[in-house]
């Protein structure tokens, strides 16, 4: 369970990012953190796992607070957040099977994965997800010859391989298309599932956020200004987060993912979930 109170950032150049964020998410619950640019979702991302230091508030993971942590106890705590990220971060020239070795890094000594000697337990394992994503017969492939849905399956390995307690979810799928877009949300979600992670998930899409989250959280300026089931995201509270101008583009949005959706592999995601519909079902 992710407990966060009070967390509030002000960076140097006086911006204050994060203003009194409270907020617990229990394992297994997959949130999505929505709100137009600026509002701070990648800087409460980045406190979680100290990336950012925060200016005030405490982060609680478990027993641990993250929050208190130094040095090495901070790296040991890092190793139970599993990151991942837009751009990917794969290491291009590295094979699939290294890169998602790479996520045991923080486990094995430096000596013995500078020699690539991983216990057999991790290879055994990294096969197992590779397998269980649908990349079984790529491992020996070169991170820069994936496509981008492939390359963020990738990530989403190397992050599990940390056998992590939770998930720090930034734009996952900012650089793919609709329908690989939708796929990628539906494994994250499915994996955090499986394996009990509390998950958070910063995302600018909100229809992805409706079909896939459970929960969501609504940040403006730097505060949470809604928190709850998909199904109560109204356009008036889509205002309250957006602001009008932002809203109308985000109708948009969903319309235009829509008509994108051609093969409805989405299964959840052709169903009633624009919020131009909701709204005129309410
Ligand atoms: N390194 C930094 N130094 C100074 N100000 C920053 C820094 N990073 C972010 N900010 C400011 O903090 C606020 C929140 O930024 P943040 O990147 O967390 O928002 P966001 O919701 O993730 O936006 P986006 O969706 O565009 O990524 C903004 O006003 C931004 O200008």
């Amino acid at each position: 369970m992710l407990v966060i109170e009070g967390l509030t950032k002000r960076y140097p150049t006086g911006d204050l990012a994060l203003d009194g964020v409270s907020l617990t998410v229990p394992d297994g619950q997959v949130m999505a953190l929505i709100g137009p640019s600026g509002a701070g979702k990648s800087t409460l991302i980045r406190c979680v796992n100290r990336l950012v230091e925060p200016t005030a508030g405490t982060v609680r993971l478990g027993d641990t607070e993250l929050t208190r942590l130094g040095g090495l106890a901070l790296r040991r705590a890092r190793r139970r957040m599993g990151m991942i990220f837009q751009e990917y971060a794969l290491v291009e020239r590295l094979t699939v099977m290294e890169n998602v070795l790479s996520g045991r890094l923080g486990y094995v000594g430096f000596w013995r994965s500078w020699l690539r000697r991983f216990p057999l337990s991790d290879i055994e394992e990294a096969f197992r997800l590779l397998n269980r994503v649908g990349l079984d017969h790529m491992v020996d492939k070169r991170a820069d010859a994936l496509s981008g849905g492939q390359r963020q399956r990738v990530g989403i390995v190397r992050a599990l391989m940390q056998n992590p307690d939770l998930l720090l979810v930034d734009e996952p799928t900012a650089s793919l298309d609709p329908k690989t877009s939708r796929q990628i949300m539906r494994l994250i979600v499915e994996l955090a599932k499986e394996r009990g992670l509390a998950a958070i998930i910063n995302i600018h899409d909100v229809m992805l956020a409706q079909q896939f989250a459970e929960r969501i959280v609504g940040l403006h300026a730097g505060r949470i200004v809604f928190d709850g089931a998909p199904g109560a995201l109204t356009p008036e509270v889509l205002t309250a987060i957006y602001g009008e101008e932002d809203w109308s583009a985000t109708i948009r949005k969903g319309r235009e993912g829509e008509e994108d959706d051609g093969e409805g592999e989405g299964g959840k995601a052709e169903t009633a979930t624009d919020p131009v519909r909701i709204a005129a079902a309410q």
